[in-house]
């Protein structure tokens, strides 16, 4: 085993957001994990939905910190418990009464990862101290067909995901396991997948994944940029959930300014598993479903105008927010020689300067947009409008 890299005391400690519905296979995973001799000091943040925590005796063994949060709705409660929790886990690590340098949180099945995930942007203490590195989402290969039809929480904890675990293979034909891994695909390309038997994941397929920093290397599969132009791409007609109406996007900071407290100081470059497809090269031929989360690419050879843009996406989050699941993006701006790397998480947005484009290179803008209901040829319109003039 080598010694993992520890962050310094002072630099922010890495979290993973592990989610999934119910009976996914978190726990199962996340006792695995921790039961490895990784060598790192995890403190692990569980929040049960429920009376019973059952989890905590599963996982009870473990040598590691494990902090329960109040139960009820991840959705509603969680920010301000969740920050707490954070808070108060940093002023011990610092006071040197507790010591790790990876959280992972584990959400109830029944969550919305989002208001989690906003937390590592809101909050100017919890952003010091903390960096978002990916979030988890598990899917049940034996139920989620069934989940995925009737359950928008799960439709939502894909679109976000920056990682998709495949539990529960060994129940399935692998007919039906392509086929979800497709429909997977067509909701969220961006998110590679995997496979995992009851929880057996290399550790590092897990921590450190990278997903959510801004000057990470951007990468799209090429095949997903096809996607723009393809059929399942389009059209909403099947979609049932007007906006605001949905039961689980408890968003409660409409009016906020999206602000822009993501670091600046990260320094990770190669190490990005974006893009790289773990065996599921699909080919887009499974189009029977017509899920409500769905995603599309802009792209744009022309140099955007930083103004204009930061107009348009702002109010567009301002509007779409609660439906806008994840988007990301490597942009060609007027007047800087450098990549423009922006991405956010409902209505908190954040922009970095990355690498400059290499000579040679052809500077294409991109943002891929993964949300619900979105209004595609609006968005596009309004960000051809972007253009410098
Ligand atoms: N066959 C099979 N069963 C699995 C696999 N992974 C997990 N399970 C089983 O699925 C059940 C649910 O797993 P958990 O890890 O408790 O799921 P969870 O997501 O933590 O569940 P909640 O706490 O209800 O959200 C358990 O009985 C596991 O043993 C797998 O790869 N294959």
């Amino acid at each position: 085993m080598t010694t993992p890299a520890t962050p310094g005391q002072n630099s922010p400690v890495p979290v993973t957001i592990l989610t999934g519905f119910l009976g996914s296979g978190k726990t199962t995973l996340l006792k695995r994990v921790l039961g490895e001799s990784h060598g790192h000091k995890i403190a692990v943040i569980e929040n049960e939905f429920g009376e019973e925590n059952i989890d905590n005796e599963i996982l009870v063994d473990t040598q590691e910190h494990i902090l329960q949060l109040s139960n009820g709705c991840v959705c509603c409660s969680i920010r301000e418990d969740l920050r707490a929790t954070l808070s108060d886990l940093g002023e011990r690590r610092r006071k040197g009464l507790l010591d790790f340098s990876r959280v992972i949180i584990e959400t109830t099945g029944l969550a919305d990862p989002g208001p989690v995930a906003q937390t590592f942007f809101m909050d100017d203490e919890i952003a010091g101290q903390y960096v978002l590195d990916a979030i988890l989402t598990l899917v049940d290969a034996r139920h989620a067909p069934q989940q995925l039809d009737e359950r928008q929480e799960v439709r939502r904890q894909i679109g976000f995901a920056d990682q998709i675990f495949i539990t529960k293979a060994d129940l399935v034909e692998p007919a039906a396991l392509h086929a979800l891994g497709a429909r997977i695909y067509q909701m969220n390309p961006r998110a590679p997948q995997r496979a995992v038997h009851f929880g057996e994941v290399p550790l590092a397929e897990v921590l450190d994944l990278h997903g959510f920093h801004l000057d990470a290397k951007l990468e799209f599969d090429p095949e997903f940029l096809g996607v723009k132009d393809a059929p399942q791409a389009e059209g909403h007609e099947d979609c049932d959930h007007a906006h605001g109406q949905c039961k689980h996007d408890h968003d409660h900071d409409h009016g906020h300014d999206h602000d822009h407290a993501c670091h600046e100081d990260h320094v990770h470059t190669e190490a990005c598993h974006h893009g790289h497809d773990h065996g599921h090269g699909h080919a887009h031929h499974h189009h029977h479903h017509d899920d409500d989360v769905k995603s599309f690419v802009f792209r744009s050879d022309k140099p955007l105008d930083a103004a204009k843009l930061e107009d348009f996406l702002g109010g567009v989050v301002q509007v779409f927010g609660p439906n806008l699941l994840r988007y990301k993006g490597v942009l060609h701006m007027k007047g800087t020689s450098r990549k423009v790397i922006f991405q956010g998480v409902h209505q908190m947005m954040g922009s970095d300067l990355g690498a400059p484009w290499k000579a040679g290179e052809a500077k294409t803008s991109r943002m891929v947009f993964i949300g619900v209901d979105l209004p595609r040829e609006i968005l596009l319109k309004g960000l051809e409008n972007c253009v410098a003039r």
